[in-house]
């Protein structure tokens, strides 16, 4: 049997669910795939385990909870060259501005032939054609639904289900934290530094939770969509952004009364000058989809020339979720092992 070496850069919450799911699916990949998918390293800031064996999960565990120091030389581009595992799941900080560990892990790793899993968003942002042709160059397979939205599919969406057809404008509900804050308010009028926390405790803000709430997290996907799914050539700055960090009770009392419900929506849209994206707090009724996707849940809509309008409801934030999406990309690189 075929061994698949996974090694897990970002070990913190999303990297503990991918650790956990990997464990849980070894006998599902034997049946399914005919392979033996061993995680057999896992890096944090500062140290990393490895095992070239495969790591034991009392180890990663007791690394996870602090209990165990870990190998400084664990971690780091030079970590992944001298263990050259198969596929790389990158679920470390998403640097937004310079792509920052994430894109140095993934450019390695590319660079060597190693498929990657990209669950954080900084380096796509940054420079997703780069990474996209590095990729084709050495032939290995960079996959992206972990930074795109994960649990809702999105990018998998435009260019496998929609394949068929040319979509002229998706918009959708994009950050699980900025919806959760909203329906917070609206819904159960709790304060809006109290949602905040609640979703923190949930483990899908992102560290700091201002790149939620200002538009940011629904920009970055966005980018990273329309550059993947339309080669639109999108820059961060090049998409308009709004967000909810402004709104007060007295906002939400008012939309209440006049039966509006707001949504932080991302859209793209076709236009004769190019593919434009933007964030925007909308206001819809409440019979409209977009206004009965609650909490964590997420949506996605797409209108297309020939197959008409598509809208998917679900896929809610969540780290086990996340990590659910980067294993389907990796069942999606297994399959083409076959
Ligand atoms: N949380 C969620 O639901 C989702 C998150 N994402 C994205 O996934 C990524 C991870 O999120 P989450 O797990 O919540 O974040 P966490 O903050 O829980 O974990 C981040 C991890 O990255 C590690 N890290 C930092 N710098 C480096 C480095 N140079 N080399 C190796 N590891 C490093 C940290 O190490 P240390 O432990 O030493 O601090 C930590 O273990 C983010 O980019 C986020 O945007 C995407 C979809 C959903
Ligand atoms: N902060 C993000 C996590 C996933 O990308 C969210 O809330 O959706």
């Amino acid at each position: 049997m075929k061994d698949v070496n996974v090694i897990i850069t970002g070990f913190g919450t999303v990297g503990r669910e991918a650790a956990r799911l990997l464990d849980e699916r070894r006998e599902r990949y034997r049946t399914r795939y005919g392979v033996e998918v061993r995680l057999v390293g896992v890096a944090r800031s500062r140290t990393g385990c490895y095992d070239d064996q495969g790591l034991a999960a009392e180890v990663w565990e007791a690394f996870a909870r602090g209990e165990l120091a870990g190998d400084p030389a664990c971690t780091g581009a030079d970590f992944l060259t001298r263990t050259r595992p198969d596929v790389l799941i990158e679920t470390g900080p998403s640097d937004y501005v310079t792509g920052g560990a994430g894109s140095v892990y993934m450019k390695t790793a590319l660079a060597q032939g190693t498929h990657v899993i990209a669950v954080s968003k900084g380096a796509l942002v940054a420079d997703y054609p780069g990474l996209a042709a590095l990729a084709k160059k050495t032939g290995a397979v960079l996959k992206i639904s972990g930074a795109t939205a994960a649990a809702l599919p999105t990018v998998d969406l435009l260019e496998y289900n929609l394949a068929g057809c040319e979509a002229a404008v998706v918009e959708g509900i994009l950050t699980g934290t900025a919806n959760f804050v909203l329906s917070s308010m609206m819904e159960a009028d709790i304060p809006y530094e109290e949602a905040i926390r609640r979703a923190q405790e949930l483990g899908i803000a992102e560290p700091d939770p201002r790149f939620d709430v200002e538009g940011w997290d629904t920009a970055c996907k966005l980018t990273i969509i329309a550059n993947a799914a339309f080669g639109a050539g999108l820059r961060l700055d090049d998409v308009k952004r709004t967000g909810i960090a402004h709104l007060t009770r007295a906002q939400m009392d008012a939309w209440r009364q006049v039966e509006r419900v707001p949504k932080l929506v991302g859209s793209i849209r076709r236009t004769a000058e190019g593919v434009k994206a933007a964030v925007e707090l909308r206001l819809y009724e409440r019979d409209h989809p977009f206004a009965r996707v609650h909490g964590t849940t997420k949506a996605i809509r797409v209108e297309t020339d020939a197959m008409g309008e598509l809208l998917v409801i679900g896929g809610k934030s969540d780290p086990r979720a996340a990590a659910a999406a980067a294993l389907k990309d990796l069942e999606h690189i297994l399959q083409a092992f076959d």
